[in-house]
C-alpha cells in the first residue's frame, strides 16, 4: 500500500476533456494526488465554444458531496464552475464543516466569451465562497468583478490580489496573467508579502482550460501538504510546460498537454494519429 493524498473538485464538465472536471481530474493524477470529483453543471462545450449548460439539482450536488465525504474526506477541495447562487449557498454550508485546504478558481467566463456563471452569483461568490479560501485563483477579467476596478497591468493585479485578500477575506490570492500583455506574470499575496510567478508568453491559440489546470495542480500541492507558495510554483511551471508542448487536438483553442512537463528538454514534434 501506498499513503496517497487526495483532493475533490466541485465544477462543471468539458466533454471534450480540455476544461472543467476533465482536466482537474488530469493534473490531479500528473500530480499523484487521487482525484475525485462531484459535477455542478453538465456542459456542453468542446475546443469552439459552449453550446448549452445543464445545470444539476443543488439537492443532487449536496447528495454527491455527502458521498464523498462521508467515505473519502480529501486533503483539498477545488471549485470551479458554480453557476448559480442557491449552489453556492449550499457548497460553503458544507465546506464550512470540514478543514481541508481550499481553492477557488472563480470561473465566470469561458475563454470563448460563454458565461459559465449567472450573473447574481458575481457578487454572491465573494460574499459566500472568497472568505472560506486559502487560495483564490481569478484571471484578470474575474479579479475585476471581485474588486470593481480595471486592471491593466501587474501593479493593479497586486492592488486586486491585496483587496482580495484584506477587504474579501480569503487567505491568499493569485491573479493570473494570462490575460495581459508581455510576460506571462502572476502576483500572489498571501497576507503579508506578494509574489510574483513569471513565464515567457508562449504565441499559441491554445489555452482552453489553462485556468482550471493551474487551480487543479494548486490543489494537488496544497493536498500533499505544500506551502502556498510552493503549490502556485508548481502550478505555473506545469501550465507553462503544458501550454507550451501543446497538443494540436480540436479545431478551435485547444487543450493543453498535461503531461507536457515530461517532455521538457525535447523538441515540441507531438504528432495526431
Ligand atoms: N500564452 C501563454 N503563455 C504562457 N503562459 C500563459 C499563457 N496564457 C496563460 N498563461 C498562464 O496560464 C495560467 C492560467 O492563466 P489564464 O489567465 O489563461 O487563466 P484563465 O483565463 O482562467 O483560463 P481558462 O478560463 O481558459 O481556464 C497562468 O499561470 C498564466 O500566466
Ligand atoms: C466546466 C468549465 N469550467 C471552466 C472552464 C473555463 O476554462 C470551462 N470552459 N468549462
Amino acid at each position: 500500500m501506498v499513503e496517497v493524498a487526495s483532493a475533490l473538485t466541485i465544477a462543471g464538465t468539458d466533454p471534450t476533456g480540455g476544461a472543467g472536471i476533465q482536466a482537474d481530474l488530469k493534473s490531479f493524477q500528473e500530480r499523484e494526488v487521487y482525484g475525485m470529483s462531484v459535477v455542478t453543471s453538465v456542459v456542453a462545450q468542446n475546443t469552439l465554444g459552449v453550446d448549452d449548460i445543464y445545470n444539476l439539482p443543488v439537492s443532487f450536488i449536496e447528495k454527491q458531496l455527502n458521498s464523498v465525504f462521508q467515505d473519502i474526506v480529501p486533503n483539498a477541495v477545488k471549485t470551479g464552475m458554480i453557476a448559480t447562487v442557491e449552489m453556492m449557498e449550499m457548497v460553503a454550508t458544507v465546506l464550512k464543516k470540514q478543514s481541508v485546504d481550499y481553492v477557488i478558481d472563480p470561473v465566470m467566463i469561458a475563454k470563448s466569451g460563454h458565461s459559465l456563471m449567472e450573473e447574481p452569483s458575481r457578487k454572491v461568490i465573494r460574499e459566500v465562497l472568497v472568505p472560506l479560501a486559502t487560495v483564490v485563483t481569478p484571471n484578470v477579467p474575474e479579479a475585476e468583478i471581485l474588486v470593481d476596478f480595471k486592471i491593466t497591468n501587474t501593479d493593479d493585479a497586486k492592488r486586486a490580489a491585496k483587496v482580495i485578500v484584506t477587504e474579501l477575506g480569503a487567505k491568499s490570492a493569485v491573479v493570473k496573467g494570462g490575460h495581459l500583455m508581455g510576460e506571462a506574470i502572476d502576483v500572489l499575496y498571501d497576507g503579508e508579502n506578494f509574489h510574483y510567478f513569471k513565464s515567457a508568453r508562449t504565441d499559441t491559440k491554445h489555452t482552453h482550460g489553462t485556468g482550471c489546470t493551474f487551480s487543479a495542480v494548486i490543489t494537488a500541492e496544497l493536498a500533499k501538504g505544500k506551502s502556498v507558495v510552493d503549490a502556485v510554483a508548481t502550478g505555473k511551471q506545469f501550465i507553462t510546460d503544458a501550454i507550451h508542448y501543446t497538443l494540436g487536438v480540436g479545431k478551435g483553442n485547444g487543450p493543453t498537454n498535461h503531461w507536457g512537463y515530461r517532455l521538457k528538454g525535447l523538441p515540441n514534434q507531438i504528432r495526431r494519429r
